[in-house]
């Protein structure tokens, strides 16, 4: 039999997995539900992650604070990712293990939600991070692969994609993302609708 090219073996490993996040939907649901009551509240998203998940984590914000499908107000929304500064200076003066716990203690505050992603669940930053908003009083979603790792069994939902290959974790990663996303912003829209929000 013709060997499957890298594309055609990507593609039928990204099928499996996927498949197996359909079980997570109800999870999936809690924390739209969570991120939703969150920002009706006027409460605010922190996000965290390295290497893809940095981006995936900036990703997730820009959603908020730009636009995902519908025209809608922005909502705030803060990828700890994202600023020089706090990482090279916390990194530097404290220990990169601190870079994303440091900012959610300056930004965290009671009611917020903390969606931190590791596929290894094993980042000790992104560990921090659950830990200190458990801490604050900051909700967590955290995004996981293999079996967990060691942020299993912190957060207040979580998502793990049964998976060993971090790329096909990421990639589920952004679909749950995505459809997190869809959920939140259809929430978002019905408040405003029923005149509770200002809709743009
Ligand atoms: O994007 C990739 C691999 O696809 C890499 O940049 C990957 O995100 C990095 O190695 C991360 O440091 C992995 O961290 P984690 O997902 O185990 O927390
Ligand atoms: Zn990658």
């Amino acid at each position: 039999m013709k060997e499957l090219s890298v594309l055609q073996s990507n593609v039928a490993d990204a099928r499996v997995v996927l498949d197996t996040i359909l079980e997570l939907e109800p999870l999936v649901e809690e924390a739209a539900r969570v991120l939703a009551d969150a920002l009706l509240r006027g409460n605010k998203l922190l996000a965290c992650g390295n290497g893809g998940s940095a981006a995936d984590a900036s990703h997730l914000t820009t959603e908020f604070v730009v636009r995902f499908h519908k025209e809608r107000r922005p909502y705030p929304a803060i990828s700890l990712t994202a600023n020089g500064g706090d990482l090279t200076a916390c990194g530097n003066d404290y220990s990169f293990d601190d870079v994303f716990s440091r900012q959610v203690r300056a930004f965290g505050l009671k009611g917020d939600v903390l969606f931190a992603y590791t596929t290894s669940g094993n980042s000790e930053n992104v560990l921090r991070a659950l830990n200190t908003a458990r801490q604050y009083g900051v909700a967590t979603v955290a995004f996981l692969g293999r079996a967990g790792g060691a942020c299993a069994g912190i957060a207040d939902v979580e998502l793990i994609v049964r998976h060993n290959v971090t790329a096909r974790i990421q990639e589920a990663h952004k679909l749950l993302l995505h459809t997190i996303c869809e959920l939140v912003e259809l929430r978002l829209l019905a408040a405003a609708e029923a005149g509770e929000q200002p809709l743009t």
